[in-house]
C-alpha cells in the first residue's frame, strides 16, 4: 500500500541549494556575541537563519564566536589574551549579532558590542536581550543616563529602560517574556525593518518588553505599550527586535531581518530594500509568507535570474 502512494522525492530544490552553498567563497563575517558561545547548539535557530540569509545573498557565512564576558574591562586585567582576541574578532566583523539571553553574566560585554556597532556604524541585529542591551547602551551613552538598566539586572535602577511586564513573573527567568506568535504594527513607514518586511502594516512574529525614549521605536504591539522594534535611523543597519525572527526563517524563505543584516554587512542593503515593497520583487520568499522573486549573484549587487526550477539556494546545515 505504501509503495503505491510513495512518489519520487523532490530533491531538486535541496540539491541545487546544496550545490550553490558548496560553491560559495565570498565571506561575510558575523560576530556572535553571546553567553553560551562554547555551545553553538544554544543558538541553532539563529545560525540557521544567518545561513538561510547568506546563502540567499550568495555569501559564505563565517561566524566569529565572541564570549560576551571577554569584551569586558575585568577580562582585560584577568585574561588579557582573551580580551585582545575578543576585540580583534569584533573589530574584524562585517556585522554583529547579539542574541537572546538571561542573567547578568556577559551583559556588560553585550552592551559594549552594541556601543561599538552604533559608534562605528557596523551593521547590528539585536534579538530580545540584544535589543534590550542596545536600548540600555543608547540611554547610557547618548541620553547620559549613566545608571540606565533593565530591572532584570538592577531592580533598583533610577532609570529603568527595560521593565518587567506587569502581568509577568518578577522572580522567574523567562517569566518576563511574551510567548508565541504576536502581532507587531509598524509605526513608521520609512524605516528599514518595514521595508524589509515588504512595507506591510503589521507582521506576526514569534516571542519566546520595553519602554524608553530616544531611539526610533518603529514597531509596537497592538496596545502600543510594548516596544517590539527599535532602529537607529541614521545608522547603516542598527535594528533590535523583541521577538525572535529566527524562528520563522526557512531554507528558501530567509527572515527579512537576517537578510537585512547580511546585505548590510556586504554593502548591499540598498539594493535589497529597493527590490522590496508591494511593487517590488526582491530575492526568494521571505519569512511571514512574503513572496520575493529575485536572487542575487555572488559578488554582484545585481539581481540574478531565478534558478531554473524557480527554487532558491540553501544548504543543509553546513556551518563555518
Ligand atoms: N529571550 C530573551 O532574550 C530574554 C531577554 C530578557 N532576559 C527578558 O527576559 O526579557
Amino acid at each position: 500500500m505504501i509503495y503505491s502512494t510513495t512518489k519520487e522525492p523532490l530533491l531538486k530544490e535541496w540539491t541545487s541549494r546544496a550545490e550553490i552553498c558548496d560553491g560559495l567563497h565570498e565571506p561575510v563575517r558575523i560576530a556572535m556575541v553571546g553567553k553560551y558561545t562554547g555551545l553553538s547548539d544554544a543558538y541553532l535557530s539563529i545560525l540557521k537563519a544567518l545561513l538561510h540569509a547568506s546563502v540567499d545573498l550568495r555569501k559564505k557565512l563565517v561566524i566569529d564566536w565572541i564570549p560576551a564576558c571577554d569584551l569586558e574591562d575585568a577580562t582585560e586585567k584577568e585574561n588579557p589574551d582573551a580580551y585582545k582576541a575578543a576585540w580583534k574578532l569584533l573589530k574584524g566583523a562585517d556585522g554583529i549579532l547579539v542574541p537572546g539571553g538571561f542573567g547578568n553574566r556577559g551583559v556588560q560585554g553585550k552592551i559594549l558590542a552594541a556601543k561599538y556597532a552604533r559608534e562605528h556604524r557596523i551593521p547590528y541585529l539585536g534579538i530580545c536581550l540584544g535589543m534590550q542591551v542596545a536600548v540600555i547602551e543608547f540611554a547610557r551613552s547618548v541620553l547620559n543616563l549613566r545608571d540606565a538598566n533593565s530591572t532584570e539586572f538592577d531592580p533598583n535602577t533610577k532609570n529603568p529602560c527595560v521593565i518587567f511586564m506587569p502581568e509577568g513573573s518578577k522572580t522567574h527567568m523567562g517569566g518576563t517574556m511574551r510567548l508565541g506568535s504576536r502581532r507587531t504594527y509598524f509605526q513608521i513607514k520609512d524605516c528599514k525593518s518595514a521595508k524589509l518586511y515588504g512595507n506591510r502594516t503589521f507582521i506576526d512574529e514569534r516571542h519566546p518588553r520595553l519602554e524608553n525614549a530616544g531611539l526610533s521605536f518603529t514597531g509596537k504591539d497592538e496596545t502600543s505599550q510594548r516596544m517590539e522594534i527599535v532602529e537607529l535611523p541614521n545608522h547603516p543597519y542598527f535594528i533590535g527586535v523583541q521577538f525572535h525572527p529566527e524562528y520563522k526563517s526557512r531554507p528558501g524563505k530567509p527572515s527579512p531581518l537576517f537578510l537585512g543584516l547580511i546585505a548590510a554587512a556586504c554593502g548591499q542593503l540598498d539594493t535589497l530594500i529597493q527590490g522590496s515593497g508591494s511593487q517590488g520583487n526582491l530575492s526568494a520568499k521571505l519569512g511571514n509568507g512574503i513572496a520575493m522573486e529575485k536572487v542575487y549573484q555572488k559578488g554582484t549587487t545585481k539581481p540574478a535570474k531565478v534558478l531554473s526550477d524557480g527554487l532558491y539556494s540553501y544548504c543543509n546545515g553546513v556551518q563555518v
